[in-house]
């Protein structure tokens, strides 16, 4: 019998997940590049296997510009064998600003690949704005919680997530989950965060549960900014402290970096 992670933990028992992969680039628009060419692949071959695929977006510099690489691919029609219509599109966490506002990880990705695609309406699914008719971050956490479950099959909470991608922070944030706040020991799956120590403030957020619950897990990382986080995060940091430590994926978990992001790691890692 295959017990699931948290069964596992409740048990006592050690966590029986991939060992987690790193992948060192040299600069960040080679990473970008690299890390486009694998998405299109991973979901190619979840649709070859489920018929439709899904993925979950990140917002920050490295994520938009993986996705500005995508949709170069896309222009490459010899290259690119995703059927874009049957791709689900989930995000990791979002900024609760109106939905015109440029803050959001959702119009950014628009404008970087969404918009040159051709995707049903059904298949984007943006958490809501703050004029989206919820008075709330938590409201909107709700809203989302109801969404995922809709996708979900028959009796689970969660739909099946291909490939789900996070940034990270200098201090070790991921998703909108930052270090010593209550998102780090909130077991739900989406959260409302408030006087998040990064502008803006109000957001909303998948949590632990849902992220850890992705087939795939893709930390994506550049800069030597990042290079002590991404360091004590692969050396098995407290979540609460960093974050990122506490990210897994049920088949596997790649940290994407490039050189200077890698700086810190160990010799057999880096
Ligand atoms: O909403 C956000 O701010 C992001 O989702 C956040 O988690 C981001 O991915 C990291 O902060 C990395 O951002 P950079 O790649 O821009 O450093």
């Amino acid at each position: 019998m295959s017990l699931s992670p948290g069964d596992r933990a409740a048990a006592g028992l050690p966590d029986d997940r991939p060992t987690p992969q790193v992948v060192i680039e040299p600069d960040a628009d080679r990473l970008a590049r690299a890390v486009a060419e694998a998405l299109v692949a991973r979901l190619a071959a979840a649709q070859a296997v489920h018929g439709d695929a899904s993925v979950v977006l990140t917002g920050g510099g490295i994520g938009i510009a993986v996705l500005e690489h995508v949709a170069g691919l896309v222009a490459e029609p010899v290259r690119e064998k995703v059927d874009w219509t049957k791709v689900d599109v989930w995000w990791g966490d979002e900024r609760f600003v109106p939905g015109d506002s440029a803050e959001r990880n959702e119009g950014q990705a628009r404008r970087a690949l969404l918009d040159a695609l051709d995707m049903p309406d059904f298949r984007v699914h943006a958490m809501p704005p703050s004029d989206g008719g919820f008075a709330s971050p938590e409201e909107a956490a709700d809203e989302y919680v109801a969404e995922l479950r809709e996708y979900a099959a028959e009796g689970a909470d969660l739909p099946r997530f291909d490939v789900l991608l996070l940034g990270m922070g200098p201090e070790g944030h991921t998703a909108s989950i930052f270090p010593g706040t209550p998102a780090v020991r909130d077991e739900r799956s989406v959260l409302a965060v408030r006087d998040c120590p990064k502008p803006p403030p109000t957001r909303v957020s998948l949590g632990f549960g849902a992220i850890n619950s992705a087939e795939e897990v893709w930390v994506l990382a550049t800069g030597e900014a990042k290079a002590p986080a991404v360091a004590r995060a692969l050396a098995g940091a407290d979540p609460a402290e960093i974050p990122v430590a506490g990210v897994r994926g049920t088949r596997a978990t790649r940290w994407l970096l490039d050189g200077a992001a890698a700086a810190e790691l160990p010799r057999a890692q880096g």
